[in-house]
């Protein structure tokens, strides 16, 4: 059991999640938003604590579109979509098999989120501004997607709406840890 802080309780601005949402469905978490706000972070804190099954996007990337970022050029919807066609297929497998889980995925348009989007999903926003994410890109390492493709990926971002289950996270105001207390008092795991 969680117990949700007065701090955790600061660091989600929305949640939209349905009263009765995980009645029949187990919590499928796409922690989704641009590159270095902290996804796969806190996705590992969740995995952790949860023991929830876990895929990153990154590693269902075909080897193209990897190159493609690491030098610098942003993919296109052309490169995404059947990317996002086996990340769908994987969380299909979770559905099936009645399993909870965490996916980290930018997600950043919601054309993309349609193609993820079923019963249980729900979409977890970690929201921050341009200079926020880059302070946390600017001292990652050793990662294939660069600082400077950041722009990029803000120009077509569009955050989840009203009409989309969806919690927003604003990052910058915790530690990983508790960002991800946050999530799950949040979704009452
Ligand atoms: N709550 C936090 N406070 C401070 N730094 C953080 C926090 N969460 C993550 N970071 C740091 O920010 C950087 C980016 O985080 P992370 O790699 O998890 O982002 P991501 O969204 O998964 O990125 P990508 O989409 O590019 O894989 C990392 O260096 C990580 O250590
Ligand atoms: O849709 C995209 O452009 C990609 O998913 C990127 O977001 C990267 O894979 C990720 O951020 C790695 O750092």
């Amino acid at each position: 059991m969680t117990i949700a802080t007065e701090a955790h309780a600061n660091i989600i601005t929305a949640n939209t999640i349905p009263a009765d949402y995980f009645a029949n469905t187990k919590p499928i978490i796409v922690l989704m938003g641009v590159c270095g706000c902290g996804k796969s972070t806190v996705a590992a804190h969740l995995t952790d604590r949860y023991g929830l099954k876990y895929a990153e996007a990154d590693d269902f990337h075909p080897q193209a579109n990897i190159d493609k970022m690491a030098s610098g050029i942003p993919l296109t919807d052309e490169d995404r979509w059947p990317w996002l066609d086996t990340l769908a297929a994987w969380i299909d497998e979770r559905i099936a098999a009645g399993e909870a889980a965490v996916v980290t995925c930018s997600a950043l348009k919601k054309v993309y989120r349609d193609k993820l989007r079923r019963p249980g999903v729900v979409f977890v926003y970690m929201q921050g501004t341009f200079d926020e994410v880059m302070e946390r890109l600017s001292h990652r390492e050793g990662h294939f997607m660069k600082p400077s493709m950041l722009q990029s990926q803000f120009d077509i971002l569009e955050e989840p709406g009203d009409d989309e289950v969806h919690v927003n996270v604003h990052i910058g105001l915790a530690d990983p840890d508790q960002e991800a207390m946050a999530v799950a008092g949040a979704l009452n795991l």
